[in-house]
């Protein structure tokens, strides 16, 4: 056979399959998502975005904008470039993606171990990003999620694109995987969109049992060096990511003592 027939029909039905498959996949898993978000009470019927990457490809998978969660399936996601613009002829591409899909898209493009997004409407986790407050670090397991407090993001309401500009501000180099953004919402992220969800269902239990220690008095965060510890023997088994730094060159950000928030409820 010629060898640029042969070619051709390796890229066609090789490589050219294995995206078709990858990408079903990631329809499959972001639409489970969906499901399980709202299954969980992670959700609101309606609002936030959820995608996921296609492995070694350009290429993602989102909720349509608009679309209550309970309505998603794989056939009516939308496939996007990572500009956040639908891919035409795809199916689902008759719908408009998510108003953030740019936002997910440059998430994508500049945190290269991400695979998942999700930004969704938990309940305690929206309360303290609607005050704009971090959630201290109070708890051995928020050291071992989060690495410390999880952080405050601001992004400009209305400005889609400003999601992803401040999920990459804020978690690019952290060990974070969620980021709280004022007035927005809570933005998780993870190598897939099951872990995002995952790490957005962990954020949702600490903002709640936080939220409920602070309610009841004095709230003491932990010390700079238990948390680190907790963090790396939590991590200890998992290869350094590319845009996280290991634990022990995480800025130390807090005091090397507890500090202590009064309660101003
Ligand atoms: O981001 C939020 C709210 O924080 C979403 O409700 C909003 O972006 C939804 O837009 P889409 O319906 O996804 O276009």
């Amino acid at each position: 056979m010629a060898q640029g027939r042969e070619a051709e029909l390796r890229e066609k039905y090789v490589s050219g399959v294995k995206t078709e498959v990858a990408i079903a996949r990631a329809r499959a898993d972001v639409a489970a998502v969906h499901a399980e978000l709202l299954r969980e009470g992670l959700a609101l019927p309606m609002g936030g975005s959820v995608s996921g990457k296609v492995p070694k490809a350009d290429l993602f998978v989102i909720t349509p904008a608009g679309m209550p969660f309970a309505e998603v399936a794989p056939e009516n996601l939308v496939l996007c470039g990572l500009d956040g613009e639908a891919v035409p002829g795809t199916p689902g591409s008759e719908l408009a993606p998510s108003v953030a899909a740019a936002g997910h898209g440059y998430v994508y493009r500049h945190m290269p171990a991400v695979g998942g997004v999700v930004h969704t409407l938990s309940p305690y986790a929206s309360a303290w990003a609607a005050r704009g407050e971090e959630i201290p670090c109070a708890l051995a397991v928020v050291a071992e999620e989060f690495g410390g407090p999880v952080p405050v993001g601001e992004s400009a309401l209305g400005d889609h694109d400003a999601l992803g500009h401040a999920v990459v501000d804020v978690l690019a180099g952290r060990r974070a995987r969620a980021v709280l953004l004022r007035g927005q919402g809570p933005v998780a992220v993870g190598a897939t969109a099951r872990e995002a969800a995952s790490v957005a269902g962990q954020l949702e239990g600490v903002a709640r049992i936080v939220q409920l220690a602070q309610d009841g008095g004095l709230l003491t965060s932990l010390p700079q060096s238990a948390v680190d510890r907790l963090y790396e023997e939590r991590h200890a088994h998992e290869p350094p990511q590319a845009d996280r730094p290991a634990a022990s060159k995480q800025p130390l950000r807090q005091l090397n003592t507890a500090t202590k928030t009064k309660t101003s409820r």
